[in-house]
């Protein structure tokens, strides 16, 4: 605007203190006076332009930096989705204001939940027993955690390992790791850099190992501690080396020239010319809390589970009344179940769950097992992953309120307050950080679409 002023006033000396501006000045001396004027309002149209431009882009750079996925638009979920959108960009400025610890009875025990992350036991208390004897209905451990919770925690990353074999179990390549007492854990090794951004369908590559501990994390947040306890653990080849059992030596090698340790394992998807290798003669993974046998652990598959294949579309994803047939053939504890996992799998993105896994021996109650299909892509938001959300438009009321309580940045923030416990920041990136935020606001406004659409209250 100073230098529309500037050519007003034909002040063209100070006009031109720009040095680089030699093309404007040479035009702008060889036009006649009458021209002037010309150019000074297209200049001006160009500035107002340029202006709302920018104004668009400011306003909108969370919400419509969103990316829906492909797949969304042919299916039933399209409309949901836009509404849903539609929705977030008028949700009220609440939303973004945090609560104070002091006003909400939720944060105060997510602050005790805090404090039992750290080390508090130190005697010889069988830490693995007491994990297990806090199991019950109502989950693997209370919502506060447990005393003993940041002790075991501890003991699994350090606890000397007798016997590694692989896992039989699911189709992707795992260990099963034995320690010195008999107890066991799962290890999921590291596939990718934590900055990887994995392209493709919303299951596609294979497990990342950040995404099962936070995951972890991240349901204790939310209120579901539902998560076998999951720890960052190292490898080093000469641990797997010495306590590999005969049947995972015959699928393991010493690569010739790094002389790094490869083992490729026994699975559906284990290929010989597909290992995973130490690197520095280390292995990284996530290594999770393995249960115990008597609770029972039963699979069931998901009623909103994928087709897994390209062309071939499941009944939820064209049927608008989806809901209706679910009502008919399953109880409203397990739909709501259903609701509060759509929301866990949407905000760590997990498109995978295709089973859903219950305790038998704690009257069914469900457990979420397997999310290593997340923190997979952070600049894409899968909304279909909400469907039993917005086809049911339910939601616990407790969950709601918990929801609500993590407004305003408190979700990310208690995050990297539990991860500076244990395990680093570095397992998170702040594109990540940000999908958290964006995707918790989603789920507010699905929930407010929902509350606007519903003659009934929505919140059970
Ligand atoms: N912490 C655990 N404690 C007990 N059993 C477990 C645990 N984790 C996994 N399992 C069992 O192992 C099975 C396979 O685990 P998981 O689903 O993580 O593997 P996966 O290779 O990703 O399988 P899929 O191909 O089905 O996705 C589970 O369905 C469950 O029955
Ligand atoms: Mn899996």
């Amino acid at each position: 605007m100073y230098i529309v002023y500037l050519i007003f006033k034909y002040d063209f000396k100070n006009v031109l203190f720009l040095k680089n501006l030699y093309l404007f000045r040479i035009i702008m001396l060889n036009l006649r006076c009458y021209y002037r004027y010309y150019c000074i309002i297209l200049l001006i149209i160009f500035l107002v332009l340029c202006f709302n431009v920018y104004l668009v882009l400011f306003f909108s750079r969370d919400e419509t930096s969103i990316k829906i996925a492909p797949t969304v638009k042919y299916n039933a979920t399209y409309l949901a989705a836009q509404n849903i959108l539609k929705s977030l960009r008028i949700l009220d400025k609440d939303f973004e204001l945090p609560i104070k610890t002091s006003q909400s009875s939720i944060l105060r025990e997510i602050n005790i939940l805090l404090s039992n992350l750290k080390l508090k036991i130190n005697g010889d208390i069988d830490l693995y027993s007491s994990t297990i004897n806090v199991i019950n209905e109502n989950g693997l451990m209370p919502l506060y955690g447990s005393p003993y919770l940041g002790s075991t925690i501890n003991l699994l990353k350090t606890s000397k390992i007798i016997k590694t074999c692989y896992s039989i179990k699911g189709t992707q390549l795992k260990l099963l790791l034995t320690f010195e007492n008999k107890q066991e854990v799962l290890f999921k090794p590291k596939w990718y850099l934590e900055s990887e951004v994995i392209h493709g369908n919303v299951y596609a590559g294979k497990d990342r190992y950040n995404g099962e501990i936070l995951a972890f994390y991240i349901s204790l947040i939310l209120g579901f501690p539902r998560v076998p306890i999951v720890v960052k653990r190292i490898l080093d080849s000469t641990e797997l080396q010495e306590t590999a059992t005969i049947g995972l030596k015959k699928t393991m090698y010493i690569n010739s020239t790094t002389k790094e340790t490869c083992i490729y394992g026994k699975c559906y998807y284990c290929k010989r010319e597909d290992p995973i290798c130490t690197k520095s003669l280390r292995l990284e993974g996530a290594a999770i809390f393995y249960l115990p046998s008597f609770i029972n652990l039963k699979q069931y598959l998901h009623p909103w589970r994928r087709s897994y294949k390209e062309n071939q579309r499941t009944r939820w994803e064209t049927d608008n009344n989806f809901c209706d047939y679910i009502k008919t053939n399953y109880d409203l504890e397990r739909i709501l179940d259903f609701i509060d996992i759509a929301m866990f799998d949407f905000i760590i993105g997990n498109g995978d769950r295709h089973l859903y896994e219950v305790m038998e021996r704690f009257n069914n109650s469900i457990l979420l097992i397997d999310n290593g299909k997340s923190f997979g892509n952070p600049y894409e938001d899968n909304i279909d992953i909400l469907a039993p959300l917005y086809q049911c438009c339910l939601i616990r009321q407790k969950t709601w309120d918990r929801l609500k309580t993590l407004k305003g940045g408190k979700f990310t923030e208690i995050l990297q307050n539990m991860l500076d416990v244990h395990e680093t920041i570095s397992l998170i990136t702040l594109p990540h950080y940000y999908a958290l935020e964006r995707r918790m606001k989603i789920i507010y406004a699905s929930v407010v679409m929902c509350q606007k659409k519903s003659n009934e209250s929505i919140f059970k």
